[in-house]
């Protein structure tokens, strides 16, 4: 019987894939275990602590990024682009709700992806299903589908690069507020987007008037950036998980933070056990058919000490489902005296496909959604503290809808995604203005 950090080998596991070299896979996981870490434990103590803030209502997560990161996407174009969306989105956030924003990229380890269907079929060929880069290859071949484990270690070189740029991105001037500021006010002066401009003009009078008041914009071009995605792939979240020689206790080293997809929390499964021996705040995605029960459950395991911060539920219901799903969770949270923070996830609930086979979300059942989360902690008198995005920083046409109008036809345009589809840097910025008027509009503080 195996005990501590490893128990979860011997508990039902979903998700992982059939590597054909069990010999290889340990190798490649020995080499990630030897390797440094990603991130440190001194980052992930501060990010819990952000986090207790915003579950309190002081503080905003906004965490976004690709749905599947690619290697070939890791460019400095794209990293770039992605880091620039989500300053631009937390700079009117920062302003909607009149608090700091928590900025969480799903970037620098987003490579694994759950799947409905362990194979695909094509005409009468049946592979293997596309499990993210750090598993297989997307092109629907043999050699391609077959997962190889050296991705693995390459997908810990890719985070690292990714990481690294990112690191300097938001220490090195990049982030300066008065520039970030500027990018957005190009964007409400688009007619298109006309209905912003008020709340555009307002951040603007309101960086004028703290450069007046003698800010110190030099103090203000670092921003804390911090990295998050699915831990699913426990061949790369084990060897990634280290013990703090601060206090002796294992932190998973791959990211700040991390969560569990809807698909792998099963109360006994290895998923939840392992995440339960880690330090590191984390996540768990709660669909639709959670019980108030299965809710219980699942903070007993994971936060049995109901620490701040620790704790995330990521709701991610359906715009047609959440005005039903989410309040019972609501006030059974806050009966059993849970105090989890409540991230939004508009997207995963929200998934269909268009006639001419692409996957893809209406923007206006994304901003729905959004509105039933607010709606349900305002009647709840619970704290909305955050929001989980799929996007990219880039043009692609992969969400219906948004003010530039994309319909089922656009779509072919510029579809580049390999698992889901993401909002693009318009339809990002679009849905940041929304949610600030949401979060302006909430009452303040939020807590009853
Ligand atoms: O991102 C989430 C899942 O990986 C994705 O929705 C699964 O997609 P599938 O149903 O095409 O497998
Ligand atoms: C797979 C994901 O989400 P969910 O577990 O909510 O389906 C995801 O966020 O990539």
């Amino acid at each position: 019987m195996i005990e501590g950090l490893d128990y979860w080998r011997q508990l039902p596991i979903k998700q992982q894939p059939e590597w054909p070299d069990a010999a290889a896979v340990a190798a490649a996981s020995a080499e990630i275990a030897s390797l440094p870490p990603l991130v440190f434990a001194g980052e992930i103590d501060q990010l819990r602590d952000r986090l207790a803030r915003a579950a309190r209502g002081e503080a905003f997560v906004l965490q976004g990024g690709d749905c599947a990161e690619t290697f070939a996407g890791a460019t400095a174009d794209q990293i770039r682009n992605r880091v620039k969306t989500l300053l631009q989105m937390a700079v009117v956030l920062t302003y909607g709700a009149s608090v700091p924003v928590v900025k969480m990229g799903r970037m620098a380890g987003q490579f694994a992806k759950p799947r409905s269907s362990d194979n695909e079929t094509r005409g009468d060929v049946t592979l293997p299903a596309y499990r993210g880069d750090i598993v297989n290859g997307y092109p629907f071949d043999v050699a391609s589908r077959t997962a190889d484990p050296s991705r693995l270690v390459q997908g810990y070189h890719m985070a690292a690069s990714t990481l690294n740029l990112i690191r300097a991105f938001t220490q090195g001037g990049f982030a300066d507020l008065r520039e970030v500021h500027s990018w957005n006010r190009g964007f409400a002066t688009n007619p298109a987007n006309q209905r912003y401009e008020g709340l555009a003009k307002e951040i603007d009078r309101a960086i004028r008037f703290m450069e007046a008041a003698g800010a110190d914009f030099d103090e203000l071009k670092r921003v804390e950036f911090y990295t998050g995605h699915e831990g699913l792939l426990m061949d790369y979240e084990r060897p990634m998980t280290r013990i703090d020689s601060r206090n002796g206790t294992p932190v998973n080293t791959s990211a700040h933070f991390l969560w569990i997809g809807e698909r792998t929390r099963e109360l006994d499964g290895a998923h939840v056990d392992y995440f339960s021996r880690i330090r590191n705040p984390i996540g768990v995605k709660l669909g639709p058919s959670t019980t108030p029960e299965v809710m219980e459950q699942l903070a007993d395991k994971l936060d049995p000490n109901r620490e701040p911060g620790r704790l995330t539920f990521i709701t991610r219901m359906g715009a047609g489902k959440i005005r039903d799903a989410l309040p019972g969770l609501l006030e059974a949270s806050k009966s059993l005296e849970l105090q989890p923070l409540w991230i939004t996830d508009p997207m995963h609930g929200n998934g269909i496909t268009t006639p001419n086979g692409y996957k893809t979300r209406r923007f206006d059942d994304v901003v729905d959604e959004v509105r039933g989360f607010f709606e349900a902690h305002r009647a709840a008198k619970t704290v909305p503290g955050g929001i989980h995005v799929e996007l990219t920083g880039d043009d692609v046409t992969e969400c219906l809808g948004g003010s530039e109008q994309i319909d089922e036809a656009t779509l072919a345009t510029r579809y580049e995604s390999l698992c889901d589809p993401r909002l693009n840097h318009m339809q990002s910025l679009e849905l940041s203005f929304l949610v600030a008027e949401e979060l302006a509009a909430f009452p303040s503080p939020p807590q009853a």
